[in-house]
């Protein structure tokens, strides 16, 4: 059996991402460039957010991270160790909740502690203090179907997370969330992070919530993506549920709406003709 590794001090792992691209179908008559190369490098324990156009190739980075899918060119180091297999120390969260409907919330959650052979009243123990964290735990006996959308996100959280990884890979996880629920999940979600701070890439379509949420922000062009800025994101933790009225706020939305809008995937009114008018 496994332990669960000590959470005492412990923060993410650093992640390397070194001139790494994606041809898909290299091998045929019409191979297709979904990511040119990127170079990111992330320091232990950052969150970090990238934002771009459908089709950027924003998962196609993210799948390569976790080593489910080959690279055409660079390479990706991951505390220090090239990741040529899946990583193992990662949890990772998509659009859909994929929770078991056979399994109970908790039992859900549990999953982790089956599947990779962890102690389970160390796990089972975090799992509980988890669910009271995110005043849930009405639902730990309740089964999927009688959970709403936004609890079973957030009981999806909980599993990305309770084992403790030191990398979190996260894929537009509150896609399908009405926006009032998605803003306590991000809050949720800070919450969470703040405990031990895991290294997290968070991929999402909302620039609110990339800034809300992140240390620093990548930018990324249409197909083929490249990284087209770079934004540190100087605002305190915890931040507010309402990030809107805030003017450091909007200055770093504004200045990513910009590189939507010049590069054409954002079309309309730019800051400054708003100012004007
Ligand atoms: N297995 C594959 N074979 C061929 N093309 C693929 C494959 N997977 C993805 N693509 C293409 O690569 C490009 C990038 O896809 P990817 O899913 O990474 O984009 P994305 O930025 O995550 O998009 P979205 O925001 O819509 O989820 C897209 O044009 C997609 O159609």
């Amino acid at each position: 059996m496994t332990t669960v590794q000590g959470s005492a001090g412990r923060s993410g792992v650093p992640i390397s991402i070194r001139n790494v691209s994606k041809v898909f179908g290299e091998d045929t008559e019409k191979p297709f460039r979904a990511l040119s190369p990127v170079d990111i490098e992330i320091p232990a324990g950052q969150f970090i957010s990238i934002v771009g156009a459908s089709g950027c190739g924003k998962s196609t980075l993210m799948l390569m991270v976790a080593g489910l899918l080959k690279r055409s060119s660079g390479e990706i180091l991951c505390d220090g160790k090239p990741v040529d297999r899946p990583i193992t120390n990662v949890g990772i969260a998509f659009q859909d909740h994929l929770l078991l409907d056979f399994r109970t919330a908790f039992e859900n959650v549990m999953l982790h502690a089956d599947i990779r052979g962890l102690d389970r009243e160390t796990v089972a123990a975090r799992a509980r203090e988890l669910f009271q964290q995110l005043r849930l735990e009405h639902a730990m006996n309740k089964y999927p179907r009688q959970l709403s959308g936004g609890m079973r996100q957030r009981v999806s959280l909980i599993r990305t997370l309770v084992h403790e990884p030191d990398v979190i890979l996260m894929d537009e996880p509150f896609g399908a969330l009405d926006a009032l629920t998605r803003l306590q999940v991000r809050t949720d979600l800070e919450q969470l992070w703040l405990r031990r701070r895991p290294t997290v890439i968070f991929i999402t379509h909302s620039v609110e919530e990339a800034v809300g949420l992140s240390d620093r922000i990548i930018v990324m062009s249409p197909s083929p993506g490249e990284v087209v800025d770079d934004i540190t994101v100087e605002l305190p933790r915890p931040r507010p549920i309402v990030l809107g009225d805030a003017p450091e706020f909007a200055s770093y939305v504004d200045r990513i709406h910009q590189h939507f809008e010049r590069m054409g995937v954002l079309h309309g009114v730019t800051p400054q003709t708003r100012m004007a008018s």
